[in-house]
């Protein structure tokens, strides 16, 4: 692991140097993730398995910057230029979709682009094709209220492709589909970053989405294991 880290440096997106993220609640505590040191360069497709608990939300979490580590350092060197903007480098697609309710379904697509100065006649024409590329066109002025978790869960993931990140974290992004519906998304998924080269990560429970990567990444009680 560390090999990697030193082999690819400055190209990775993300790198994790002996990480933890410990919760605190009251007198107990919960080490989540526990001195794990990582890296993901473009490009890349990474399956995070592991027990529910074992940490792939936190270390999804830590990796994306939602949150910081307790110990250890997390850094994105390929995005840290003038010329790479952030917040739109990296895109997450959440367990829980997220949608804004009182937007619609194509108003909470465009608004990431928006948030980062696109154009509203681009932002509204990509929105569009995302939402058509997952089967969700048709749907594009219902509100979410009025989607199935599964219909809410591809919007999410057209809202998170549109920006065209980098690096794509998802969280069980078809933990609420059927199987064939589920690797639709996924191979939607894989193609966009195909297209753009992006890395993408995703937590999941699902052998079949996870066979669909090339490196499986194991979680055991907040230690990171790592296939190469
Ligand atoms: N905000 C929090 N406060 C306290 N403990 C937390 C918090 N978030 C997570 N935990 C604990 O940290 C551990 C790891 O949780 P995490 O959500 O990262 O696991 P996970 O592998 O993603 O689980 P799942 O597959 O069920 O989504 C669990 O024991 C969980 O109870």
């Amino acid at each position: 692991m560390q090999a990697e880290i030193n082999g690819i440096d400055k190209k990775n997106l993300v790198e994790a140097f002996a990480v933890s993220c410990t919760y605190h609640a009251g007198d107990s505590c919960v080490a989540a993730v526990a001195d794990v040191s990582c890296a993901i360069a473009a490009g890349q497709r990474i399956a995070l398995v592991g027990a529910s608990g074992s940490g792939k939300t936190s270390l999804l979490h830590l990796l994306g910057g939602l949150i910081s580590p307790t110990a250890g350092t997390v850094r994105w060197p390929a995005m840290e230029t003038k010329q790479a903007n952030l917040l739109r480098s990296r895109s997450f697609i959440f367990q829980n979709p997220s949608l804004l309710p009182p937007l619609t379904i194509l108003e909470n697509t465009e608004l990431p682009m928006l948030l980062t100065g696109e154009g509203e006649a681009l932002a509204r024409l990509r929105a569009q094709n995302e939402l058509e590329q997952v089967g969700m066109i048709a749907l594009a002025n219902k509100l979410p209220e009025e989607l199935s978790g599964g219909q809410a869960q591809r919007v999410a993931a057209a809202r998170a492709l549109s920006i065209r990140p980098a690096l794509l974290l998802a969280d069980e992004p078809t933990g609420q589909l059927d199987r064939q519906t589920g690797l639709e998304l996924i191979d939607r998924i894989l193609r966009a970053a195909d297209y753009t080269g992006a890395a993408v990560i995703i937590a999941t429970h699902d052998e079949d989405v996870a066979a669909r990567m090339q490196r499986i990444w194991r979680m055991s009680r907040g230690k990171l294991e790592v296939d190469h």
